[in-house]
């Protein structure tokens, strides 16, 4: 029988710890929590103006993550991947049976009203700036090209996403205090959520990233993904410095 040849040069796959603390490397230099807007926000900063950019801006983020995981849903194999997978959906478009009042989008439209933008400006989609649509339009388009575990390994910015929504639930209640209470709920649902998507994704990642190549193509789906999230916020302080909005505004 003739064996197929074995590539000995190929280097070995890294145990599961050593790829999650090449990401967590990552994540300590490129996730947004160090991003000179999001410092700004944390050290109450922001003027009005600016936080409802930010506000404004981010639901188009987010009225595109369930679009992006129905593409990822497409790609799963088997149904007991996506009957864990369609959840996500439900968590922002709301439950299948209800009207969507209990999904994050909703959630996202109440901190709008929060924050004083009216819910039709913000469904409306005007006044999101170029730098964010193309930001968006790559997360979603990566999902569409990208193989399940690419997609899959670029939701995992979230394993840091609810220490910064702790944080920031806490910089606001501290410095707006002018923002609706009610209008936080969004980040407090998000917090264990984001726990429980990025713990599942992790899995997914350590289950399906067989050799070294499929983990360097890992970590470059979480660099993307943290690019897409600076990128973002980079447009929304673009326009901040542009606007030059007063302080008390
Ligand atoms: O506010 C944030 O800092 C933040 C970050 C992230 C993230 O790291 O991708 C997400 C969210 N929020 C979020 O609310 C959310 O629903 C979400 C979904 C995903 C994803 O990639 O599937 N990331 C994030």
């Amino acid at each position: 029988m003739v064996m197929p040849a074995q590539d000995v040069s190929a280097p070995l796959p890294w145990p599961d710890s050593v790829l999650d603390e090449r990401l967590h490397t990552l994540a300590e230099r490129r996730y947004h929590h160090r991003h000179p807007f999001n410092l700004r926000m944390h050290e109450g900063a922001l003027t009005r103006a600016e936080l409802r950019l930010w506000v404004l801006n981010r639901f188009h983020y987010q009225r595109n993550i369930p679009i992006k995981d129905a593409l990822i849903l497409a790609k799963l194999p088997s149904r007991e991947l996506r009957r864990v997978w369609i959840r996500r959906i439900h968590d922002h478009d709301g439950a299948p049976d209800g009207d969507g009042s209990d999904g994050g989008i909703e959630r996202w439209l109440r901190l709008g009203e929060a924050v004083g933008l009216d819910r039709d400006a913000l469904l409306s989609g005007e006044g999101v700036l170029p730098g964010v649509r193309l930001a968006v339009d790559g997360y979603v388009g990566f999902c569409r090209t990208s193989s399940a575990l690419e997609a899959v390994a670029s939701s995992l910015t979230e394993l840091y996403a609810p220490e910064l929504m702790a944080t920031r639930i806490a910089a606001w209640e501290r410095h707006y205090p002018w923002v609706d209470p009610e209008g936080l709920r969004y980040f407090q649902v998000r917090v264990g959520q984001g726990r429980r998507d990025s713990e599942e994704a992790l899995a997914l990642v350590h289950a399906w990233a067989r050799t070294r190549e499929d983990q360097e193509r890992v970590l470059a789906a979480f660099t993307f993904k943290c690019e897409v999230l600076w990128a973002l916020l980079d447009a929304v302080e673009k326009a901040c410095e542009l606007s030059g909005a007063a302080p008390d505004d």
